[in-house]
């Protein structure tokens, strides 16, 4: 079945997207070109797996949790909801919209990252009680529209670690500036890594 419109969620890669301070920003270049080879242009990709719109496998915080080649898919073929908790400095559970029937997956958009050209110097906190509300309400996965679900400097990630102890799953860096609240289908599979602990994904909302 054909979908009746598809809603691109997803960060542009390409050596201006912004990498987490300090890590190796996506890079793409062909090794080579039609013209040498005499058949085709091949390119080359080099990239922090925390790269723009991405998921987190529990191994990037946990020596002992899933690798993304293990993740589960229907984590990341869902049913979602998309929340607007714009203009709030931290997201407490009373921020969230009532839950509706058969959603697995929350998308909370806080309009917070503008400039999609620059890492963000600061955005909302998440308060760690939205990771046991999710489980309560049998919701697997958690999207964000900025860079983590934890400040740039914690070293605790708390909410990372959180998520982790229920067994929720997070997705980072979504675009929902354009997308009002609602209910969509969502899909954000990650790359089958072998490993890995994150991958970046073509995210993209869908009826
Ligand atoms: N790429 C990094 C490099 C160094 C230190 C943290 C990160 C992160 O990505 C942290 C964040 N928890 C994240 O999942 O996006
Ligand atoms: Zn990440
Ligand atoms: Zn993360």
């Amino acid at each position: 079945m054909k979908p009746e419109k598809i809603i691109d969620i997803s960060m542009e890669l390409s050596g201006t997207t912004p990498e987490w301070p300090g890590d190796v920003p996506f890079s793409y270049e062909l090794s080579v070109t039609k013209q040498e080879s005499g058949s085709v242009n091949v390119g080359k990709l080099q990239s922090s797996t925390h790269i723009g719109t991405h998921i987190d496998a529990p191994f990037h915080y946990d020596d002992q949790g899933l690798q993304t080649h293990e993740l589960p898919l229907d984590i990341y073929l869902c049913k979602a909801q998309v929340m607007d908790v714009s203009g709030l400095n931290k997201i407490n559970l009373s921020d969230l919209k009532p839950l509706e029937e058969g959603v697995t997956a929350v998308l909370l958009k806080t309009a917070s990252w503008k400039n999609r050209t620059a890492f963000p110097e600061t955005w909302p906190v998440f308060d760690v009680s939205i990771a046991q509300w999710l489980t309560d309400n049998g919701v697997n996965l958690l999207g964000v529209d900025v860079p983590s679900v934890d400040p740039e400097t914690s070293k605790e990630l708390p909410m990372h670690q959180a998520m982790n102890r229920h067994q929720r799953f997070i997705l980072e860096g979504i675009v929902l500036d354009d997308v009002a609240e609602g209910i969509f289908r969502l899909a954000a599979l990650p790359l089958k890594i072998k490993g890995g602990d994150g991958s970046p994904v073509r995210a993209v909302l869908y009826s």
